[in-house]
């Protein structure tokens, strides 16, 4: 049993399991009719052809179109939703639960599969990869079984250090006794080792042999594989920059996760952009392309390159955790604004995370604090939020699950009814006329969108370039983005208001796509007369001679 109290004790035998370092760790494991009517003018451009606005529009007839393929489509928690709460109660904020023993059977991923989760997050520090594999397969059996849209995610575990498990069942608290065991040179007597961010510290008294003889200056809480830190006079002492971002442990999780086909590649500790790079090449020459990267902003070296790294990588998660073990933690909510703030204009997605609704770990409400904190990140239009320790290791995931389901419906509606998305600035994104030209339509598109008070929008995409341009401006009524491609519907899960639909695509007859989409939304009646749809399409040409046809279009229904 672990147990730490404030009397001094014999650091021993719970060492950590981590790589080498300069300071001596063992390194061992470890997408009718129309009758268009134009608004809008010749906008000349390289590979590109006409932008059209066509405006009321009606649909009808639609015996010419081909029937939509039963099933396909729409997942069954989104449509559940738009038939419950209508096109404009749909959540737009993205759920990311980390998957551990408290949540792996079948039953309880189909649960948070129900109660929302977007994305399952499986961190690589902790169980063994046949753990997590058997994770994965019970997300792609859901999935294909029961018509979910869940992506799965793996976190490297990066440089950090661990203590051993201390066999406790989740967390012991208050009073307790820790015996363990590190082997590090550069550590001095007097210096402080702070647990998990300052869940517990302990002052160095003396040094025998590889020893430290430690004594408790603040009890608290102490989970299994708890991390660690040195600090000297306010500052870190064993610092995570001086380790390899990516380690032999991590390309082989790496590998494991392009191996079981997952949608994202979280890395830990990213301190600048070279990481992201070489992960990004190497998924290339893996043909693995559609596997995102996201980066970690977890140490103070990764704020000071904030826009490399946002630039290079397909998303960020701001890993408070970590984070405020680097910084003071007075500056964590400015840091996440900026952060958030940079991301969205960069238009790559981003995830709160950590310490949402801590509290739930062990009960089963949250405090007021925690979801204060929860809408504020609703409210600075992160892309999504993250269940760490709630959902993987505490009793109360599923419901900690739909707290943060109805405080981002609750938040979402707020800055609907404040008009707080037309104060949103975008900042000039694309350098080619191609690129900017597909900003400007979807800034526009949003704007009228707004202004006309549309049901939906309706975009097709095949990377999911259209579709996140739409998500940057953060529209009032959610983005339907249909697409061919798996991999980037999987990807979209992660985007803001974006709901992401697999279907089968014509290259050259947007007409046609307009049209067989449609007709599969209404045809699960979800359309009824009456509803206005905004469609938005950028049809990249195919062949040389082919031209680009580019437009927003307003339809109601008939
Ligand atoms: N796959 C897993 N197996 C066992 N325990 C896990 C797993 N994933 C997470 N946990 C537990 O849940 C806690 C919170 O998860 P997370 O925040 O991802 O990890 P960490 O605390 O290491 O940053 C971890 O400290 C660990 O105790
Ligand atoms: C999400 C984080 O990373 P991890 O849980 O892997 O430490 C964090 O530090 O907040
Ligand atoms: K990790
Ligand atoms: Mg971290």
């Amino acid at each position: 049993m672990a147990v730490a109290t404030s009397d001094s004790i014999l650091a021993r035998s719970l060492i950590t399991d981590r790589r080498s370092t300069n300071f001596g760790l063992k390194n061992e494991v470890c997408r009718g009719k129309v009758v268009p009517c134009r608004a809008g003018g010749k906008v000349k451009g390289k590979g590109k052809g006409r932008v059209e606005v066509k405006a009321a529009v009606q649909i009808g007839g639609l015996e010419e179109i081909k029937k939509a393929k039963e099933g396909m489509g729409l997942d069954v928690v989104s449509e559940e939703e738009l038939r419950e709460k209508g096109f404009l109660g749909m959540r737009k904020t993205k759920l990311v639960c980390t998957i551990g023993p408290a949540c792996c059977s079948l039953q309880d991923l189909e649960k948070l599969a129900l109660g929302g989760m977007n994305v399952a997050r499986l961190n690589m520090c902790h169980n063994t990869r046949d753990w997590h594999r058997d994770v994965i397969k019970k997300i792609n059996q859901l999935n294909e079984e029961k018509g979910f849209c869940v992506s799965v995610m793996i976190d490297t575990e990066g440089s950090q250090i661990h203590l051993l498990d201390h066999g406790a069942p989740s967390s012991v608290k208050a009073e307790f006794s820790i015996k363990y065991c590190v082997w590090m040179a550069g550590i001095e007597v007097g210096d402080e080792l702070v647990i998990d961010g300052g869940m517990a510290s302990f002052q160095v008294i003396e040094k025998v042999g590889n020893d430290l003889r430690c004594k408790c200056t603040d009890s608290g809480l102490f989970l299994p594989r708890a991390k660690f830190s040195f600090w000297r006079n306010g500052k870190l002492v064993a610092r995570n920059s001086e380790l390899p971002t990516l380690s032999k442990k991590d390309w082989a999780d790496i590998e494991f996760g392009v191996s079981e086909g997952v949608d994202f590649i979280a890395l830990s500790f990213v301190n600048d952009a070279d990481p992201v790079r070489q992960l990004k090449n190497y998924l290339y020459m893996r043909s693995s392309r559609s596997t995102r990267v996201l980066a970690k902003v977890e140490s103070l070296e990764s704020l000071q390159k904030l826009k490399e790294i946002v630039e290079a990588s397909d998303g960020i998660m701001v890993a408070r955790g970590d984070l405020g073990v680097e910084i003071p933690y007075e500056q964590i909510p400015t840091v996440q604004e900026e952060i958030t703030r940079v991301c969205r204009e960069m238009n790559k997605p981003v995830i709160v995370a950590s310490q949402l609704l801590e509290s739930m770990v062990e009960y089963p409400t949250p405090t007021r604090a925690e979801v204060a904190d929860v809408s504020e990140a609703v409210r600075q239009y992160a892309d999504a939020l993250m269940l760490s320790g709630e959902s993987a290791i505490g009793p109360h995931g599923q419901k900690a699950l739909s707290i943060l389901q109805m405080a981002s419906s609750r938040m979402e509606l707020w800055s609907r009814e404040e008009n707080r998305q037309s104060i949103l600035h975008q900042r000039r994104l694309g350098v080619s006329l191609p690129d900017r030209i597909a900003e400007q339509i979807c800034n526009c598109a949003v704007e009228m969108a707004n202004n006309l008070g549309v049901d939906a929008i309706f975009v097709y995409t095949k990377h999911g370039q259209m579709a996140s341009l739409l998500s940057r401006n953060r529209p009032y009524p959610p983005i339907f983005a249909f697409t061919s491609d798996n991999g980037t519907r999987m990807a979209l899960n992660l985007q803001w208001g974006v709901i992401p639909l697999l279907v089968e695509l014509s290259d050259d007859d947007m007409e046609a796509n307009i049209s067989t989409t449609i007709e599969l939304i209404r045809g699960k009646g979800m359309l009824k007369p009456g509803d206005v749809v905004m469609v938005v399409s950028d049809l990249t040409p195919t062949h040389i001679n082919s031209t680009a046809f580019q437009s927003i279009q307003v339809k109601t229904v008939v």
